[in-house]
């Protein structure tokens, strides 16, 4: 896969930044002949044996996975440049800011908001799971809104993703302490079930504020979360439906092989869209007039 060596500023004029992930600087850039809007992500290479920079290993991993996904609620990847000391993604500019500023400015959502952005979550991870890919990184902050008053999502940062297949094992302790699951910090097998813990954490943030395994250190988080320990405290949950409190209750199960998939939870009646239910109210209305 070849990426570009010309200077990238020859098409593109590079702009103000926009947000930065581990080892990346990502800054809104416009192309110059059509005058479009992009992000670049521009990842320092470790040069040397230094610890600084991504690994070339992993940048082209984290460019393979962008390249063989293709949906509405996933990030899209243009093109790449190449310098001595970075490689450059062009990617799909969202503008909507993270989940997480749209949480922390209302501290939480309602059920039928939570339920949608969720939902939305949900479809791009299946085409994710559908393909093999786990994410190993949700969180709200790598959850972005596609505009201001949009409810549409867009997952980004595919820096920690990995393919998942039978056969080789996939370990490694990783991602931010409080949305990990048991087996992540047990240095146990990492699966497509990783990712529904992580689900599980970002649906409880999102309806009540508060974060259900955080602890005063990174070893009580761990210990929590290893612990299952957490709860659904009336201060925050006194209003929450037994239904949501179900959808999380079967993500928050230790064993990766028992705790629901994105199917499930695609499935889950919390989820399943709502109109459905409007039909039939809609149906059954009807019916009520007619006897
Ligand atoms: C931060 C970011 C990443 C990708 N696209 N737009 C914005």
């Amino acid at each position: 896969y070849a990426f570009k060596k010309e200077s990238l500023e020859l098409t593109y004029e590079v702009g103000d930044d926009i947000g930065s992930g581990n080892f990346a600087v990502v800054r809104r850039v416009t192309y110059r002949d059509s005058g479009q809007e992009y992000a670049a992500k521009f990842i320092r290479k470790r040069r040397g044996g230094g610890r600084k920079g991504a690994r070339m290993e992993d940048i082209h991993k984290e460019i393979s996975i962008l390249r063989s996904l293709d949906h509405r609620n996933v990030i899209s990847l243009y093109e790449v440049f190449e310098t001595s000391q970075e490689v450059i993604l062009i990617l799909e500019l969202v503008t909507g800011g993270e989940l997480f500023d749209h949480i922390s400015r209302k501290d939480h959502l309602g059920e039928e908001e939570a339920s949608a952005f969720i939902g939305q979550i949900l479809h791009g991870l299946k085409h994710l799971h559908d393909n093999n890919i786990a994410h190993l990184d949700l969180k709200p902050e790598n959850i972005m809104l596609l505009d201001r008053n949009s409810q549409s999502i867009k997952l980004i940062d595919f820096g920690l993703a990995q393919r998942i297949s039978e056969k080789e094992d996939i370990r490694a302790l990783m991602g931010t302490a409080e949305f990990i699951a048991p087996e992540v910090v047990s240095y146990e097998r990492l699966s497509l079930a990783t990712d529904m813990w992580s689900i599980g954490v970002i649906t409880y943030i999102l309806l009540s504020g508060a974060s259900p395994f955080l602890g005063d250190s990174q070893q009580e988080t761990y210990h929590n979360i290893t612990a299952l320990n957490y709860e659904f405290d009336q201060e925050y949950f006194e209003n929450t439906s037994d239904l949501a409190k179900d959808f999380i209750r079967r993500l928050f199960v230790k064993n990766p092989r028992k705790r629901a998939t994105v199917d499930d939870c695609i499935n889950h009646a919390w989820i399943r869209p709502k109109k459905q239910n409007e039909e039939l109210q809609r149906k059954s209305a009807v019916i009520n007039i007619d006897n």
